[in-house]
């Protein structure tokens, strides 16, 4: 066996960044409702702001906005604050919930004039649900075909103004006529820990956990730049402060619960340690392809791609070549393994 560390289920992982039933009891309390309630992501909000206030003084929808990038990073609630702060109804559905062209016309003759749709995971839209958004998109009309064979005759449907935000952890696999229709793209980046501390405080004050400063920063530092990471660990370290401490989140506490919950203090768990292992020890440090790799690991090599990748290539542990992954000096020097010819020094 060439890791000594035991198999952790994906399902199991605490700092996995996607939703998971642990999450429902506070996802919706804990999500910020205002613009300004909403942390980081600064250049967002910045151009946001503008385009929101320019479409409320023109009374029209604001232009329809691509969010991408990984996920438990805050385009759902992204997207609810437009509603809210544009005054006007949220629609949420997903691209794998619209199976037929009819279910998406559905959805669109229901909605009114300037509502916000959002579609979470757009680039999974079957092809010919997607052709009903081209017109939809582009002249808030979509067109039915009647009847069947010769007799078939297509009629066009006017539809209000509305404003369509596609979320995607894939931008690149969108089709271009999609992607061309957005008006607004914005990229949502990885979280600094100075920001998830804030997130920190003020998702531990709705909560009423009592939490000391130096406590949120030291679990922000653990969360992979991710607010969703950071609040499952936030619940998961009150209890081991109701237990051992005194109900207050610490450094110290952080730092006892999440040793137990084996993330280690860049929050790294079994499952990234395990991937850069496998590339060092079994594939001499890379370059190896990411499939070759995601068949070595037993998952999927999206998931590789969109889930563990973003924040081991964010601490600089690993690195995408043209030729496949590779495992970077940091890494080596992080999990305490020497690189091939490099000696021990004393
Ligand atoms: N900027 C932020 N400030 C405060 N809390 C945030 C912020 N961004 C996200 N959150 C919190 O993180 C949680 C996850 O956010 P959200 O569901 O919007 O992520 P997402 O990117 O839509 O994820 P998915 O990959 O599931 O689409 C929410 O409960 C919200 O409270």
């Amino acid at each position: 066996m060439f890791y000594e560390e035991e198999d952790c289920g994906f399902e199991e992982r605490l700092s996995a960044p996607e939703f998971t039933s642990n999450d429902i009891d506070t996802e919706y309390s804990l999500r910020p409702k205002t613009l300004s309630e909403y942390i980081g992501q600064e250049k967002v909000k910045e151009n946001l702001s503008i385009y929101i206030e320019a479409a409320k003084a023109r009374g029209d929808s604001l232009d329809h906005v691509l969010l991408y990038g990984p996920p438990g990073l805050g385009k759902t609630t992204l997207s609810a604050i437009i509603a809210n702060e544009m005054n006007v109804n949220l629609r949420v559905t997903s691209g794998p919930a619209i199976e037929k062209p009819g279910d998406l016309a559905a959805i669109l003759t229901g909605l009114n004039a300037n509502d916000v749709l959002f579609i979470d995971e757009i680039h999974r839209l079957s092809r010919s649900v997607e052709e009903v958004l081209y017109p939809a998109m582009e002249d808030f009309a979509i067109d039915i075909v009647i009847g069947k064979g010769p007799s078939a005759r297509s009629i066009r449907i006017d539809l209000p103004h509305f404003t369509l935000i596609g979320a995607t952890t894939r931008a690149g696999q969108l089709t271009s006529p999609l992607r061309d229709r957005f008006g607004v793209l914005f990229r949502l980046e990885l979280y600094s820990p100075k920001e998830l501390a804030e997130i920190i405080t003020r998702s531990a004050s709705i909560l009423e956990i009592p939490c000391e400063y130096d406590g949120a920063f030291e679990l922000a530092k653990r969360s992979r730049g991710t607010p969703r990471i950071a609040n499952r660990l936030l619940k998961r370290v009150r209890d081991f402060a109701q237990v051992l401490g005194d109900g207050a989140i610490t450094k110290e506490i952080v730092s006892v619960a999440l040793s137990k919950l084996e993330i280690d203090e860049l929050g790294l768990d079994l499952v990234d340690r395990r991937m850069l292992r496998m590339i060092i020890q079994n594939y001499k440090g890379g370059p190896v392809g990411l499939e070759t790799l995601a068949a070595a690991l037993g998952e999927e090599a999206v998931t590789l791609e969109d889930v563990y990748e973003p924040y081991l290539m964010q601490l600089g542990f690993l690195a995408r070549t043209p030729r496949g992954r590779c495992a970077t000096p940091l890494a080596y020097a992080h999990l305490g393994i020497l690189e091939e010819g490099q000696q021990l020094s004393f």
